[in-house]
Parts: structure tokens; C-alpha cells; sequence
């Protein structure tokens, strides 16, 4: 019997970086939580504590700062491809990096009835996500949201379902739908339009959960992921998770009213929690695409 290391990793998570462009009267800015990972020959480091091979995650940190004065920050999948590549590249000891960069959206703010040049106003809870590994397996992009906040206030059923005798729920064929979408979708290609593409998507999402009739909370997403798809031929697949955010219709009867769908509590918790992946049966290989940085599980 022996004791053996197993899998591992290490680099710097969430360095908040904010990139400004100030080239222009009009300036922009990208800003971003960036996350790396890198996996190799790091046994020693673990186990006779020999640093040799070790790219600290300071200089990681500082990586990602440097690159994002000289290369800027297109797309946070671009951002994420050259810093990974260059890991794999130019550091002796990695074999595979993985990054992971969540984008944090501004709108301008509006002065006086126009757009204004330098100041803007943080856009909501929802944060783009993308997640790129380069390793043996190849180089995969992951493009994404997580915390899209989104409800309709009609279109949803739930009726119909299994009953046993614990079952209390009341079929409804008229409820409040609403859910905090996560989404992660897997580019075929390490080429790609990544701005265009997340607009594109993130449309056909709102666009589906909208106007399906739904349900239930799983074949809208269902609805959603095969839509995607179908719009976009250089995706392998998407996965979801959905919390659903129930709206309970609140009993007014006992202050002699009725309520016919207009007065709900929203409860925080517990929630649903629906998790889906729609794929193209012939997609390729995801090879570590979907290997996480946090955690190793
Ligand atoms: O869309 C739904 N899916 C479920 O599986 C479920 N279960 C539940 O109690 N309410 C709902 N709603």
C-alpha cells in the first residue's frame, strides 16, 4: 500500500480586474473577476515542498493585469484563451490551464437625456461567465450567464404531475414563472465572434423563455437549449441550472377577497432547483471543457 497525491491545482481566484479604455473622448470599460488554474507537474511542490517548477499565483495574478494593458479585453473567451495559452506555452511545469472569468456589465449612465462619456451605472445582477481550458485534451471555451433574473407572469402550467400521499400541490394552468438563470454553453471552435455570439444567445434565451408556453420550468429549458442550438451550429451543447423561484398566491379570503393571480409571496427559499444539459448528439468530445477550477469535484 501506498499514500499517493491525487489530482490537483492552484492559481489565484478572483482577481477583480477593470480594464478602461481611454483612447477616446467615449470611454469603455471592461470589468472582470478572473480566476486561474494550473495543473502539471506540481507533485513535488505538494510533497517534499520543492518550488522549482512553481509559477507563484501572484505572478498569475499579475499575468492577467499585464495582458489586460497589452492585449486589452476583446472578449472575456479571448481574454481567457491567451492567458491560458501562454501558461501551457511558456511555463515548463503546466500542462493544462484553466481560466474562468466572470464579466460584470455597465451601462452608461444617462445625463441631461444622453448617453454620458465616463460614467455608467452597474447593469443588474447578471454576470457574464466564460470558462476556457487549454491542456492535452485541446483548447476549449466555455461561454455563459449566471444570475439572469427573468419572470413571466403568465404562460406557465404545472398540472398533471405524479401524486403520492404527500403530494399537496394544487395544479395551476396560469402561475407566475421565474427563475435566476445560470448557463453555460461549449464552443465547437476556439475561433469564434464571442461578443456577437453571447448577445445572440443570451436573445434566444429570453426570446424562448418568453414565448413557450410553459409546462414546466424543465421544458422551457428544454425549449430554450434547443433553440440555442439551433440558431447556433458552432455549439456542442449548453447546460442549465434554474432555480425556481416560486410566486405562492396568497390566500385572501379570510379579508373577503379574492385573487385571481394578482397577489403572491415570493419565497426565497426552499426553491426547485432544475438542471439540464441539451446537447447535439454528435458533438465532440468535451475533453476537460467542463473540468472546474473551484473545487475538485
Ligand atoms: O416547473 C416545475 N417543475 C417541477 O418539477 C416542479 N415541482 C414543483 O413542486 N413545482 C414545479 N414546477
Amino acid at each position: 500500500m501506498a499514500i499517493i497525491l491525487g489530482e490537483n491545482q492552484y492559481g489565484k481566484a478572483e482577481s477583480r480586474l477593470v480594464r478602461i479604455y481611454r483612447d477616446q473622448p467615449r470611454h469603455e470599460i471592461r470589468d472582470l473577476n478572473v480566476t486561474t488554474a494550473l495543473r502539471g507537474a506540481f507533485g513535488p511542490a505538494h510533497v517534499v515542498g520543492d518550488q522549482a517548477g512553481v509559477l507563484p499565483t501572484d505572478s498569475q495574478k499579475n499575468t492577467a493585469f499585464a495582458y489586460a494593458k497589452s492585449l486589452g479585453v476583446e472578449s472575456i473567451e479571448g481574454f481567457g484563451l491567451a492567458l491560458a495559452r501562454h501558461f501551457v506555452q511558456d511555463i515548463e511545469a503546466v500542462q493544462g490551464a484553466r481560466i474562468e472569468v466572470e464579466e460584470f456589465g455597465w451601462e452608461r449612465a444617462v445625463v441631461d437625456g444622453a448617453p454620458h462619456d465616463h460614467t455608467w451605472v452597474r447593469r443588474g445582477p447578471e454576470v457574464r461567465t466564460a470558462a476556457v481550458t487549454v491542456d492535452a485534451t485541446g483548447e476549449h471555451v466555455i461561454g455563459g450567464l449566471k444570475d439572469l433574473v427573468i419572470l413571466k407572469s403568465t404562460g406557465s402550467e404545472f398540472a398533471g404531475f405524479y401524486r403520492d400521499g404527500y403530494s399537496t400541490l394544487a395544479e395551476t394552468h396560469d402561475r407566475v414563472l421565474a427563475t435566476s438563470l445560470t448557463a453555460q454553453w461549449r464552443f465547437t471552435g476556439v475561433d469564434e465572434p464571442w461578443d456577437a455570439a453571447f448577445a445572440g444567445v443570451r436573445a434566444v434565451l429570453v426570446r424562448e423563455f418568453a414565448t413557450v408556453q410553459s409546462l414546466a420550468l424543465q421544458q422551457t429549458l428544454w425549449h430554450m437549449g434547443h433553440a440555442v442550438l439551433e440558431a447556433y451550429p458552432t455549439l456542442a451543447e449548453i447546460r442549465f441550472s434554474a432555480p425556481n423561484r416560486h410566486h405562492n398566491l396568497v390566500d385572501l379570503t379570510p379579508f373577503g377577497l379574492d385573487n385571481p393571480g394578482e397577489v403572491f409571496h415570493a419565497a426565497d427559499r426552499p426553491y426547485g432547483l432544475i438542471q439540464a444539459t441539451v446537447t447535439r448528439d454528435d458533438a465532440p468530445p468535451a475533453g476537460d471543457a467542463w473540468r472546474a477550477s473551484a473545487g475538485l469535484a
